[in-house]
């Protein structure tokens, strides 16, 4: 909240200054009634005209403090979303992983709100909430202290009831704030898995343990409810201004009966003790709310506290000489608790050649294309980007040299062209064409309803997998960048799509130094040099021919892609006629 500090500041002074405001409205009300007392038919003019002023002063303050505080509070949720997405920028991809889109959404949407709650309705009330009693109970003491200390004896009553009440709070309020959040989480995967729910188990299980989730939930608050209602309910009624107002009438009576208060002061009294219980009500509310928004701050403060990767500065940082890639002795593993990824994986990319990545499931290819981009820091070796370890460069410069075409490619609900430009926004309309040509993406473009400003994902412009692709590669060719990674690039293709596909990647990748992840193994015998991973070691290197003569883990893979293609045409034509006759 620092950021807004001094409005926050204002906003409460400016709240304490109407609560002041209020008693002394409460105080010239009861000198006007002296007055008229004392000398019927006569008008207390400058009384009553002070009541006034003070009365519309009192509520242009009120709404002033709301103001400031909303105004605060509007600054703060920007401030605090633009910081957090800065820091989700820098930080490392590792971390954005371990955390979860969900949980960080979550944080920046609705951990922010609940600030912005608390800042905007709250910080007005608590300072009006503190001030108010202890500047009536000055006033009280001075207008008679044997009635302000009744006052007093009433509320210290209350809250001692209260207290029994609040004894287990916070180990409740951490099993409700569990429950709760057992809640949510069951909701957004319900909602999330709502295709494989739909096809797999029609929602038994995954409504289950939502209902399981509500079911604790409800649980909870019960407990609570039983364990603490009665005294809660109790000290409610204790610090409600009644009670208070009954032992001022009582006392004050008997005072007055034996002479011994002036009626007057009575009155003053009367008007001003109530302020003292209802100010302990909001003050209970808002502990509340304290408590709430501590754990939306501790989350806050969470991913704000998540550390950068080292990066070198503009001035000392080194600029890759060529467009090469060189692995060396890199080992990585992806958390400490996990096995290597990859151990001991050295390489090297020459410039302007085409190196495929090929190996079984869960071998390591992925995080090889990954590592080159930084995405984590390798364990221990080191990576080179055209001689330059990735670590000396800055994102800026590593961005410069390395396109990146992944598998699940995301398009941002924007227009097709702005799509296409992401990484290079002043890339005139032309040059963004002449790159769609070259990715066989312009003719399905031309063909949607606004073309190149038709907005991605809105108005039933969904785009399938291969044509998602394409767009992704036309970015890829408009950046041009020396070094290419393409990470299973036509694994979304049909075979309409195939082959343009094919094409577009064969116009990104001319005069390119390409490292490919690659499954399909027919796409990649022309490579300059396959390199064949299995659980994460670099078992083997070479062109296809000796590969495949080298009788090891590339020639095994080879017969087995060769025998898949046979295999499924076959079973497809069986599949398609065994359905045909169902
Ligand atoms: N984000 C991650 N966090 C933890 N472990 C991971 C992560 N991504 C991959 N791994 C693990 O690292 C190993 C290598 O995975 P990787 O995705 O690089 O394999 P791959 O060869 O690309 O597999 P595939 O062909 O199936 O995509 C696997 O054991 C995998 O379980």
């Amino acid at each position: 909240m620092r950021p807004v500090g001094s409005q926050i500041g204002y906003a409460m002074g400016l709240s304490v200054a109407s609560a002041l405001l209020g008693l002394l409205c409460m105080g010239l009300l009861a000198l006007t009634v002296k007055a008229l007392l004392e000398q019927p038919g006569t008008w207390p003019w400058e009384l009553m005209v002070g009541v006034l002023a003070c009365t519309v002063a009192t509520y242009m303050m009120r709404l002033g403090a709301f103001n400031q505080a909303h105004y605060a509070a509007f600054r703060l949720e920007r401030i605090l979303r633009m910081r957090l997405s800065d820091r989700l920028a820098r930080v490392s991809m590792g971390y954005v992983q371990a955390q979860g889109a969900g949980a960080l959404t979550k944080v920046i949407h609705d951990d922010v709100r609940s600030l912005h709650v608390f800042v905007a309705d709250s910080t007005p009330l608590y300072a009006r909430a503190y001030i108010t009693p202890i500047a009536t109970f000055c006033v009280l003491v001075w207008l008679d202290w044997r009635l302000a200390l009744g006052a007093l004896g009433v509320l210290v009553l209350g809250f001692g009831i209260l207290s029994l009440a609040l004894r287990r709070r916070g180990e409740m309020v951490r099993l409700y704030n569990d429950a709760r959040e057992r809640v949510s989480s069951a909701i957004v995967e319900f909602v999330q898995a709502m295709p494989v729910v739909r096809t797999f188990d029609t929602g038994h299980s995954t409504f289950g343990r939502y209902q399981q989730a509500l079911a604790a939930y409800l649980a909870v608050l019960t407990r609570w409810y039983r364990e603490s209602g009665f005294a809660a309910r109790f000290s409610w009624v204790v610090l409600s201004p009644m009670p208070t107002l009954l032992v001022v009438l009582w006392l004050g009576s008997w005072l007055t009966w034996h002479g011994d208060l002036d009626p007057v002061r009575w009155l003053a009294v009367l008007l001003l003790c109530t302020g003292m219980a209802e100010a302990v009500m909001p003050m209970m509310m808002l502990r509340h709310m304290v408590d709430k928004v501590k754990l939306s701050i501790a989350r806050i403060q969470d991913v704000m506290a998540a550390p950068y990767p080292p990066v070198p500065s503009r001035e000392t940082e080194q600029l890759p000489r060529e467009a090469s890639v060189r692995f060396e002795d890199v080992s990585f593993r992806y958390t400490p608790a996990d096995d290597e990824a990859l151990s001991r994986v050295s390489f090297d990319v020459a410039p302007g050649t085409i190196t495929a990545l090929v190996g079984p499931s869960g071998a390591g290819k992925s995080t090889v294309a990954k590592l080159i981009l930084r995405f984590w820091d390798v364990s221990s070796g080191r990576i080179l980007v055209g001689g330059v370890n990735v670590r000396h460069m800055t994102s800026d410069t590593l961005m410069q040299q390395v396109a990146f075409v992944f598998q699940d490619t995301f398009l941002f609900s924007d227009s097709v062209a702005d799509n296409i430009r992401l990484g290079t926004p002043d890339a005139d309309m032309d040059s963004l064409i002449a790159a769609a040509k070259a990715a066989q993406a312009h003719d399905f473009i031309m063909a949607l309803p606004d073309g190149y400003d038709t907005r991605v994902g809105e108005r039933g412009v969904f785009l399938s997998g291969g044509q998602r692709q394409r767009i992704t590669i036309a970015r890829a060719i408009l950046q041009n960048r020396p070094i290419l990674v393409l990470d299973e690039a036509t694994a979304f293709a049909d075979p309409e799509n195939e082959a343009a596909l094919v094409d577009a990647l064969s116009r990104l990748m001319r005069d390119k130094t390409v490292i490919m992840v690659a499954h399909r193994l027919a796409t990649i015998r022309d490579a300059d040099q396959i390199l064949v991973f299995d659980r994460g070691h670099l078992v083997e290197g070479g062109k296809h021919d000796a590969l495949v003569k080298q009788d090891g883990t590339y020639a095994r893979l080879w017969q087995n892609y060769e025998t898949a293609q046979n295999w499924s045409l076959g079973q497809t034509s069986r599949h398609t006629i065994i359905t045909q006759e169902a």
